[in-house]
């Protein structure tokens, strides 16, 4: 597939620089024995971040030398791509190629470019402690406060929708590109905002460029955004233990809940579905969003339940927004 791989960062070729002797998690591991973990990574300033964070994680917890091995992928190559065969999964593919051929041992993504279908040979891992979930509003002032017919840049239709549901005035334009192509638009003047996940914000250091943080009352969030995800190949039960020590339960249950209810309505990244789940006194509480593009419908439910039944929860959450004419609002669907 024309991956180019980078040997990167600390470690390669030389030996390990764990810092433990670590004997609980290497006697497990044959592969690390030899050397670092090999981590395989979009090379975005962002997915180093966020994979850093997690190499950093795995090292102080386990005492095994992690070293970053960056991939590209289709969807870092081309654009014009990425319009053409819609998004979904581009980002992921070229990782999962690396897993499974055995050149790198794990792979970090960003759980909201995940597919909810599985991948064959492909295991989820880990799913770290979320970041915030939220997406914010970048521009100089707060959306109330955006004079009429403002500009706001956003390549998500389901931000689209809700931003229209909330203003139905302004100029929604459609754009692409990373975060920070997007906000050169606003310095720039091309637009007067744009609408970007804060999580990924955090990580490229553009917190400043944050006027205001959508509460999920106004806004909700796309299925497991602000989450990472953490994939290895089936076979590696040499390693399940221990990425498994930087997995955060409640984290999957949430995200498992977000991505149950997007699978039923077999919409992908572009699909005007909001989701967000959070623990609420012990019990997982699950809210969900179909709009429709022009922001004139919305149907939105919520429910609640035990964290262990969180798939069962967004199914049924899911299977009540069709009731209520989700697939009409999401689109032409015979
Ligand atoms: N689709 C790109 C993408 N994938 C993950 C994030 C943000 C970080 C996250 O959700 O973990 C972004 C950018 C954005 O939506 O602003």
């Amino acid at each position: 597939m024309g991956n180019s791989r980078d040997r990167g960062g600390r470690g390669a070729g030389r030996p390990s620089p764990r810092s433990e002797p670590s004997s609980e998690w290497s006697s497990a591991l044959s592969t690390a024995d030899r050397g670092p973990l090999r981590l395989g990574t979009r090379k975005s300033l962002m997915a180093m971040t966020q994979s850093r964070l997690v190499a950093d994680a795995l090292t102080e917890r386990t005492g095994h030398a992690v070293e970053l091995v960056g991939v590209t992928t289709e969807g870092d190559v081309s654009k014009a791509l990425l319009a053409q065969i819609g998004g979904t999964g581009v980002f992921v593919n070229a990782l999962r190629d690396t897993l499974l051929a055995g050149e790198v041992d794990f792979a970090v993504h960003s759980l909201k470019d995940l597919p909810t279908g599985p991948a064959e040979g492909i295991a989820l891992a880990a799913t770290p402690v979320r970041d915030d979930p939220r997406d914010a509003l970048c521009g100089p002032c707060k959306l109330a406060d955006l004079p009429r017919g403002a500009r706001v840049g956003t390549g998500s239709p389901r931000r689209v929708a809700q931003l229209r549901a909330m203003r139905p005035d302004l100029d929604v334009v459609a754009i692409r590109g990373n975060a920070d192509t997007r906000l050169r638009k606003v310095a720039d003047g091309e637009l007067d905002a744009v609408v970007l996940a804060h999580a990924g914000l955090r990580r490229i250091g553009r917190l400043d460029a944050v006027a205001e943080v959508f509460d999920p009352d106004q806004m909700l969030p796309a299925p497991g955004q602000g989450a990472l995800a953490l994939e290895c190949a089936t076979g590696r039960d040499d390693l399940r233990a221990l990425l498994g020590t930087v997995d955060d339960p409640m984290t999957r249950a949430c995200v498992t809940a977000e991505r149950t209810v997007l699978a039923v309505l077999e919409g992908g990244c572009s699909a005007p579905v909001g989701t967000y789940a959070a623990e609420v006194e012990e019990e997982l509480h699950l809210t969900a969003t179909v709009a429709a593009f022009d922001g004139s419908r919305q149907i939105r439910l919520s429910a609640s339940g035990h964290p262990d039944d969180a798939e069962r929860l967004g199914r049924d959450l899911a299977h009540r927004l069709l009731a209520q004419g989700a697939d009409q609002l999401m689109g032409e669907r015979d």
